[in-house]
């Protein structure tokens, strides 16, 4: 179980991701009916989004801090496995992966 100051350090963390102007997309899991990407599933085997990492930071499913952040490592390698590099998605990916690790130096 995450000690209670480790899980406020990754709720803050995951707060300024959902915030920055790059988070949007990020936020709740990818729809590919809304989206009309019925290959996403097939392409994308697991899917993670923000939302989802919020649910399990709340029920402490992560044991430890690299556990939170592979899930959002994996938000950001999903959209760039499955949207090509020009996308403006891929492109909002990369560039809040580079903030995230960034910021994750410590
Ligand atoms: C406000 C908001 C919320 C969600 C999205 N996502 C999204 C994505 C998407 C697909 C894969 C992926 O890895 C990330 C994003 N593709 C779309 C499309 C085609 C239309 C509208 C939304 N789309 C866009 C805006």
């Amino acid at each position: 179980k995450m000690d209670r100051g480790i899980k406020i350090l990754c709720n803050n963390m995951l707060k300024d991701l959902q915030n920055h102007r790059c988070g949007f997309p990020f936020k709740k899991p990818v729809d590919p009916v809304a989206y009309n990407i019925p290959n996403y599933f097939s392409v994308v085997k697991k899917p993670m989004d923000f939302g989802t990492i919020g649910s399990k930071l709340e029920n402490n499913v992560y044991f430890s801090i690299d556990e939170f952040a592979a899930d959002v490592r994996l938000t950001f390698s999903n959209c760039m496995l499955f949207n090509p590099p020009f996308n403006q998605f891929h492109v909002m990916a990369r560039e809040l992966s580079n903030y995230f690790e960034s910021k994750w130096k410590f």
